[in-house]
């Protein structure tokens, strides 16, 4: 049996072994390293996997080895468990740290980065991963196997292009809750209550990205159809272009892509 380790045992690490789990694989072939104890039973009781405190033999059996710390904690993680090392496939989620840094710090070549989200939490996750050129295609099908055991995922070629997953779907949620916030507040002023709002703007979330999943047809096309000319849509969307809302938002995602590449250096 394969045995996969978590470095990490926090919500990212939660949502790919409930994935995995649902996905079949067995609870025994889970293991999780992580040092905080109320973590470690609640991820024992939850999954019924083994979680260790500190590095343990397991780790040198291990196929795959997922790094799921904090990007701060990463270099101290791995120097922790350097002595348990074996050959095997290194999957890192920790944003903005690169596969040439994993190099030096893991003394492997066989590294796939990945960049989940927290949709994967309820198996609805988008994943980007980066293969480094060390990973066999084998390692590229057990990477993938595991980012689609979260939900969707798709690969790119370029690293830095990883930073542009993290602008969209890596932080994304959080526009979404963002966006959720201001219809809740908006919905409230209009003499709402809190939930009918929230609950209002979660089904119109839910339901325009069905619908555009569903449709072949582009954003601009769906949005004329919502669109009366010189109707309520028409208002709202006009006072959006008079605030030019959509270049402010680029502005904010290019801020955030801006970060991840700050993050590899500041790592390297
Ligand atoms: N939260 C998000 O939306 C996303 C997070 N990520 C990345 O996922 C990684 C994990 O993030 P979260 O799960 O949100 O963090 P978290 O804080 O929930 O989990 C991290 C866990 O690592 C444990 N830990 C700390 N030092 C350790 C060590 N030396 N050895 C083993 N475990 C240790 C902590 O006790 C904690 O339980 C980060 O690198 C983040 O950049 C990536 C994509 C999305
Ligand atoms: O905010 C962060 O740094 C992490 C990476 C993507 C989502 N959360």
């Amino acid at each position: 049996m394969s045995i996969t380790v978590f470095v990490g045992g926090g919500n990212m690490a939660r949502a790919i072994i409930g994935g995995l789990l649902r996905h079949g694989r067995p609870a025994s072939s889970i293991h999780v390293v992580e040092p905080h104890e109320a973590t470690r039973v609640a991820l024992q009781h939850d999954f019924g996997i083994a979680a260790h405190a500190q590095a343990d033999a397991v780790v040198e059996q291990a196929s795959l080895l997922v790094w799921a710390v904090k990007p701060q904690m990463l270099h101290g993680a791995i120097e922790s468990l350097r002595h348990r090392l074996a050959p095997c496939l290194h999957l890192s989620i920790a944003a903005g740290i690169t596969t040439d840094t994993l190099a030096v710090w893991l003394g492997s070549e066989r590294i796939v980065r990945a960049m989940p989200n927290t949709p994967a939490l309820v198996g609805k996750g988008m994943t980007g991963l980066f293969a480094r050129a060390g990973a066999s295609a084998a390692d590229r099908d057990e990477a993938q196997a595991v980012a689609q055991a979260m939900g969707q995922s798709l690969w790119v070629e370029q690293e830095a292009q990883l930073d542009a997953v993290t602008a969209i779907s890596g932080s994304g949620p959080a526009y979404v809750f963002y966006f959720l916030e201001a219809m809740r507040e908006a919905g409230q002023q209009m003499g709402l209550s809190a939930d009918q709002a929230y609950q209002l703007a979660v089904a119109t979330f839910e339901g325009a990205a069905a619908l555009a999943a569903d449709s072949t047809e582009p954003p601009e096309v769906l949005r004329q159809r919502v669109t009366s000319k010189g109707g309520t849509t028409y208002a709202a969307t006009t006072r959006l272009d008079e605030l030019d809302v959509k270049a402010r938002f680029i502005e904010a995602m290019q801020a955030c892509r801006d970060r991840a590449a700050e993050m590899a250096r500041q790592f390297s």
